[in-house]
């Protein structure tokens, strides 16, 4: 037991509940002091969703006894430990790497943090007992990340109560809505920040055994000498938008937002209450605006306005109270109307999961689209509307970029497509591959088959029962899942098709920016690309959208792309695409006018079209039928997402 060689400054968890088992094996490094009525909640949200082990150190253990207590008999010794700052922990600091660059600013909280990180890491590094992790994140005790998948008044158990949340001003989109809400905020500080604290990001790291990392930024975890390896093997991802890397001397990561779930933030509680922001500058006092003897020069903030405030009272009942007014001008909401208008220019975004999460004690997921929103995209003809749209004319599909394709010129035909996107909804376009590599591809999914299964339909994150969904006749797999993509899949039996998914998630992504232009919607995540056959034997699918109900989540599937691989297609076999075009009202008006347009599902034509929005069919095909489609989830700025 690892307990018989614990040093004295670490105390292990002796309660009944443990971590859930997952894998891979996640766990938090946090330095935490003053937690208050807070840290079980905390404990508990990264218990239920499935992180392996705490790795916390109480900075100042006099003032959190009854806190480490009350965990440690809550907890088993398998999902906690505890180290206390003591002469020994603070011994053994002096074998960590750092140690030589940080040893005489320990008197500085981030330094200790620091330190704090790397001892974990070199415990996690050990592969002992239940600190053998996999994965190391630090977060500190007022923020939760939020895993994939109201008018705000002072509280103590934030976690419990708070729902509405201020989205990173990168994610905010770049229109005059997004600008004016954007202004609303920078109004109430004297520094004009965002956010009242920081918005760089949080990071996670690969345990290795043996390996010793120990981090020179909290906001950064990565091992130096891998630098040179992790740029070239493209390996060190983030999730801050391309264009923002530079500015942050981050250009050496990869913005993978793609490869990152869309759900997944980290929610930051900074200040919820004018107490805790009290206590939190009677700790500070006069802190200087310096760090590292001058290295790091805290900007004009939220942060020295609310010490300048505090300092500037003696009495305690003063400081108290005009903290109280600076949190309240400058981080709460005052009425309905404004919660209403901040969510509109989607500077703040509703997220109630932990809430939810926590009162039910396990895991519920993000809840559904906010009603309004909801009831946009449910947009569905009924029974004898779709009869009636069934009997609308039909003609060829406009196929753009004819005779070269659109790779010819990327940049010009991207931008056609988002224009096209936004006034019709949907394009069908020539993408311009070599016809050899078509050929492959086909023969490639025909090796598939025997890995394929019958498409099932999603509706509200439910996969309902295939024996009861007969509209669709198709026979698909996850490339990803079936692991087909990634950088091994040279060696596999599907290079070709990988090659042709990872270039539609490209083009995907590239339409990102435009998009967020042009219709204020912004791609946050691809989904694993599917190939899909239908053939002789079973049949089409029949007029559907997509995402016709939000997919139940608030970031659902936006835009479809589906790239052809039929090389010498034989119109004769059918199996046209026939997407319907509104030209007068909405596909779920009673009185909609509109023609459906057919493509032909002929190699290398890709169609891009709204999946939240454009309503298509597959028609039964007389030949074997193959596709790759991918499907992108998103948000509207109106819907006040990140
Ligand atoms: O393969 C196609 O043409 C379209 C398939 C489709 O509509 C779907 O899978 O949702
Ligand atoms: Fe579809």
């Amino acid at each position: 037991m690892a307990s018989n060689v614990d040093p004295p400054y670490l105390l292990r968890g002796h309660g009944k509940l443990g971590n859930l088992g997952l894998r891979p094996r996640i766990a938090l490094v946090s330095t935490l002091r003053d937690v208050q009525d807070q840290f079980l909640l905390w404990c508990e949200w990264f218990r239920i969703i499935g992180f392996a082990h705490l790795f916390l150190y109480f900075d100042d253990e006099e003032c959190d006894q009854a806190s480490i207590e009350a965990a440690c008999s809550t907890y088993s010794a398998d999902f906690l430990s505890i180290a206390l700052n003591t002469p020994q922990l603070r011994e053994e600091w002096a074998s960590l790497r750092t140690w030589k660059q940080f040893s005489v600013f320990t008197e500085d909280r981030m330094c200790r943090q620091l330190l704090n990180i790397a001892h974990a890491l070199k415990r996690a590094a050990r592969g002992e007992g239940p600190e053998a992790v996999d994965w190391m994140f630090h977060l500190d005790h007022d923020e939760l990340f939020l895993p994939p998948e109201g008018l705000q008044a002072h509280t103590l158990t934030p976690f419990l109560d708070v729902s509405l949340f201020k989205v990173p001003s990168g994610r905010v989109a770049k229109t005059p809505l997004g600008a004016a809400g954007m202004n609303f905020w920078a109004q109430r500080t004297k520094a004009g920040t965002h956010f009242l604290y920081y918005d760089n990001g949080k990071s996670a790291v690969r345990v290795r055994r043996n390996v010793e990392i120990a981090p020179t930024s909290v906001h950064l975890l990565y091992p130096p000498e891998d630098l040179e390896e992790l740029i070239t093997k493209r390996q060190a991802w983030t999730n801050f938008p391309k264009h923002e890397l530079a500015d942050m001397e981050l250009d050496w990561m990869i913005s993978c937002h793609d490869e990152v779930v869309a759900g997944a933030k980290v929610l930051h509680y900074p200040a919820t209450h004018y107490d805790r922001l009290f206590r939190k500058y009677l700790h500070l006092g006069n802190f200087p605006a310096v760090r590292f003897g001058g290295e790091l020069v805290i900007p004009a903030s939220f942060h020295l306005e609310a010490r300048d405030e505090f300092l500037k009272y003696d009495d305690q009942e003063s400081r108290k109270a005009k903290l109280k007014e600076l949190l309240e001008k400058a981080a709460f909401l005052q009425t309905e109307a404004e919660v209403q208008t901040q969510l509109e220019t989607g500077s703040v975004v509703v997220i109630d999961t932990v809430r939810e999460t926590l009162r039910a004690g396990r895991w519920v997921p993000p809840r559904q689209l906010r009603p309004s929103a909801a009831s946009w995209a449910l947009r569905r003809p009924s029974v004898q509307g779709m009869e009636r749209l069934q009997r609308m004319r039909r003609q060829a599909a406009e196929v753009l970029f004819q005779g070269g394709g659109m790779l010819r010129d990327l940049d010009a035909a991207l931008d056609t497509i988002a224009q096209r996107l936004q006034t019709h909804g949907w394009v069908a376009c020539e993408l311009g591959a070599h016809r050899k590599l078509m050929e492959r591809a086909v023969q490639e999914a025909q090796g598939l088959k025997s890995r394929m299964s019958r498409g099932s339909t999603v509706i509200e994150n439910h996969i309902l029962d295939p024996g009861m969904s007969n509209d669709r006749g198709d026979q698909v797999l996850f490339m990803e899942e079936q692991g087909l993509t990634g950088p091994e899949a040279a060696k596999g039996p599907a290079p070709t098709l990988a090659l042709l998914n990872s270039a539609l998630a490209d083009v995907g992504f590239q339409l990102d920016q435009r998009l967020q232009k042009t219709m204020a919607l912004r791609l946050t995540e691809r989904c694993d690309g599917m190939l899909s056959c239908y053939g002789p034997e079973n049949g089409g699918y029949s007029a559907h959208v997509d995402n016709a109900d939000g997919d139940g989540q608030v970031a659902g599937r936006v835009l479809t792309a589906i790239l052809y691989l039929n090389a010498g297609w034989d119109r004769q076999d059918a199996g046209e695409l026939a997407i319907f075009h509104p030209e007068k009202g909405d596909i779920g008006d009673a009185d909609v006018q509109g023609r459906w347009h057919m493509v032909h599902p002929e190699a290398n034509t890709l169609v891009l079209l709204r999946a939240d929005q454009t309503l298509h069919e597959v028609r039964s095909s007389r030949a074997e039928r193959f596709a790759i489609s991918v499907w992108f989830c998103g948000q509207h700025a109106e819907y006040g997402g990140s």
